[in-house]
């Protein structure tokens, strides 16, 4: 039994989620002022976990630490492939080629190198909105233009506008669909019906697909996913990319692993890809692909409880607000426009009235304004504290609206 509700302490360990807030949700440079100290905030922001890295993972590294050198590091041999193969054999019925697997120190610098690879200057970067914002910064770094097709809400369950989707990819400038499977930020895992017209798309408009699915581990009890890679299995203009990242939160470790089945491609990301790896890194995710199933079933459990607790608080005490329980990853999707003027800035809201750091309104590229994104993958007390918080700040900022109208009533 692994203890979910044990509170650890990340502050003074070059931790984003204590130390990154500021300048990473306010573009702040330090003048900002909030009536909170950073250590009361309640963080529900960045996408890393508040639980201990499994202590198999630990165990990994520490097996590695006593060789004692750390040279310069590749992987050569076949354990690695091994373990995240089998990973992907026996959870996804998955299979790829060992010589199509490289490593990237993280998906977003994979993303960043594969436009540059992928993309003609004058060509364009796809992608569903609401989206990770740096799937658009990766278009946007490598001066290619991004094209957002906005998911349809339909009573708190998106789906893809495939209309729009189709209508974009028709043009000729757009190369490159960035799909994100499972989606962040909504949580929908995309069916094998979704899964299939999109490749149909992919293929009649010759698009290249980077299938990101960082997320494909973390499902709620019962969800499975079908990688995008095993619906078009001759289509080679597929890229996969999984990770351990948010899985075993290892995100500090820089391991990723790249699957690019196009020989081409692949020869150009060998040729200009920094191609060494962390040997504590290699020897942890080894070890989560070998031994960290019993740890994520729990997990599982545990994140899937924090999920019907955040939608019973809501239903009692914003009763206006509205989510569906995501279908993967450990992060809540939020409707709070109904508490709220459409100017509000959110993020700001929450800091400064609730103490609770989290992502919303315009951090999502587009389509999700009124929204905010909750970091459940946190122990219940502390889940329990943010949510009192958030619905405690909403409730009093509205019942002053609802006095402020009064108010104007009276004096009118
Ligand atoms: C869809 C997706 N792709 C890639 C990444 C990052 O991959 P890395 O470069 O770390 O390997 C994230 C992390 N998502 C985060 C991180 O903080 N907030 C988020 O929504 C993500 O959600």
């Amino acid at each position: 039994m692994y203890d979910f509700d044990e509170i650890i302490e990340r502050r003074n360990t070059n931790a984003m989620n204590t130390d990154g807030f500021r300048e990473y949700i306010f573009r702040d440079d330090g003048s900002m002022t909030f009536p909170y100290k950073d250590e009361e905030f309640i963080r529900m922001w960045v996408a890393d976990m508040e639980f201990a890295t499994p202590d198999v993972i630990i165990d990994g590294i520490k097996e590695r630490l006593e060789k004692r050198i750390f040279g310069y590091t590749r992987i050569f041999g076949n354990e690695y492939y091994g373990a995240f193969s089998n990973w992907c054999r026996t959870r996804y019925g998955w299979n790829f080629d060992k010589q199509h697997l490289v490593m990237s120190n993280g998906i977003i610098p994979a993303l960043y190198e594969l436009v540059d690879y992928i993309c003609a200057e004058d060509e364009k970067v796809l992608f569903l909105t609401p989206s990770y914002a740096y799937f658009k910064y990766a278009a946007d770094y490598n001066n290619r233009e991004a094209v957002a097709s906005d998911l349809i809400n339909e009573a708190g369950r998106y789906q893809i506008d495939f209309a729009d989707l189709k209508k974009k990819a028709s043009d000729e400038k757009v190369s490159l669909l960035i799909l994100c499977h499972p989606h962040n930020p909504t949580g929908r895992i995309w069916t094998e019906e979704e899964l299939r017209k999109i490749g149909e798309i992919a293929v009649e408009h010759k698009l290249w697909v980077i299938s990101d699915e960082i997320h494909c581990d973390l499902l709620r009890r019962g969800k499975q996913h079908v990688p995008f890679a095993k619906i078009i299995p001759d289509y080679d203009k597929v890229i996969t990319c999984m990770a351990p990242s948010k899985t075993f939160n290892m995100a500090g470790l820089m391991i990723s692993n790249i699957i690019i089945p196009n020989e081409e491609l692949r020869s150009v990301w060998s040729a200009r890809h920094y191609n060494f790896d962390n040997p504590l890194s290699v020897a942890a995710a080894q070890a989560a692909y070998e031994k960290g199933g019993d740890w994520l079933e729990e997990l599982t459990d545990y994140l899937d409880g924090n999920f019907s607790f955040t939608k019973k608080h809501l239903a009692e005490h914003l009763p206006e607000a509205t989510m569906e329980v995501s279908e993967s990853t450990y992060l809540a999707w939020v409707d709070v426009s109904r508490y709220f003027s459409e100017a509000e800035n959110l993020p700001l809201f929450f800091a400064h009235e609730a103490g609770v750091l989290l992502e919303g309104g315009d951090m999502f590229v587009q389509n999700s304004d009124g929204f905010i994104r909750l970091n459940l993958a946190c122990p219940r007390a502390v889940l329990q504290e943010g949510l009192r918080r958030i619905s405690e700040a909403i409730n009093r900022s509205c019942v002053g609206q609802q006095q402020l109208m009064t108010t104007r009533k009276q004096q009118n």
